[in-house]
């Protein structure tokens, strides 16, 4: 039958887009992974400067979802914390698929390659990041799958996953019909979007030993990236 978004869906998909548009990471902090140099160490720390600032505006972005501040505040702190690493792999991997201008993909990848991650990581990362730019998502499907993937109802300490739940159904089914509607020749294009969500999860799994190895060689945090990744 034919698909239509309706009045709702489309406030929604318009204030999720607004949200995502709003905040940004500040040009002046972008713009230094054309200027630094490239020693691992500077790498390392642009890259947690940048990551640090992406953590905040994902938290902006978060507040900015719909029913997420009716939430228990704890179960609020609990999501950004569980969706913090894959949101910011979907970030960073939604960079290589818009063809940066001024070459920021090259070198982005350039200085992640050279951040003092171990060669086993980098391949996974790399794969996922490849994985995303072949979707060529529009703007729209990127913003409701961040706020999809920050409502996962299932991370750890969430209380109450059921109000989770009911904020992040509605989302999927919006994301369901925009793919059927903006993707009419390609049916399992909504079924691919989900499967780089399972692929989000394995990267967890890989960051929390990127984190161990780069702990190990000394490497230091900002207070904002220790509090929400646990670490120090
Ligand atoms: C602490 C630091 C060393 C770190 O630890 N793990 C990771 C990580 C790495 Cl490596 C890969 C994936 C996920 C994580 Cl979490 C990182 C760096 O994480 C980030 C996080 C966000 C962004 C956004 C970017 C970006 C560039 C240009 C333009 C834009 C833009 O939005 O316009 C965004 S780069 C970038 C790097």
């Amino acid at each position: 039958e034919k698909v239509a978004i309706t009045k709702e869906q489309d406030a929604l998909v318009k204030l999720i887009v607004e949200a995502y548009n709003k905040h940004q990471i500040p040009q002046d902090v972008t713009k230094k992974l054309l200027q630094e140099q490239y020693s691992t160490e500077e790498n390392f720390l642009l890259l947690t400067e940048i990551a640090t600032s992406q953590v905040q505006v994902l938290v902006e972005f978060t507040k900015n979802i719909p029913g997420f501040l009716s939430l228990d505040h704890e179960d609020q702190i609990a999501l950004l914390k569980g969706s913090a690493v894959e949101a910011m792999f979907l970030r960073s991997a939604q960079v290589f698929s818009r063809k940066m201008p001024k070459g920021h993909t090259v070198v982005l990848e350039e200085r992640i390659r050279k951040s003092g991650i171990s060669e086993e990581f980098i391949t996974p990362l790399f794969n996922f990041y490849k994985s995303v730019g072949e979707l060529h998502m529009m703007l729209e499907e990127q913003a409701l799958l961040t706020a999809i993937t920050i409502l996962t109802p299932d991370r750890p300490y969430v209380k109450d996953q059921q109000a989770v739940e009911r904020l992040q159904e509605p989302m999927v089914e919006l994301l369901k019909k925009l793919c059927v509607l903006q993707h009419p020749q390609e049916p399992q294009y909504f079924a691919r979007l989900l499967g780089r969500l399972t692929e989000l999860r394995t990267l967890n799994h890989y960051h929390a030993e990127m984190l161990t190895s780069w702990r190990v060689n000394d490497h230091k945090f900002t207070p904002l990236l220790c509090e929400i990744w646990d670490v120090q």
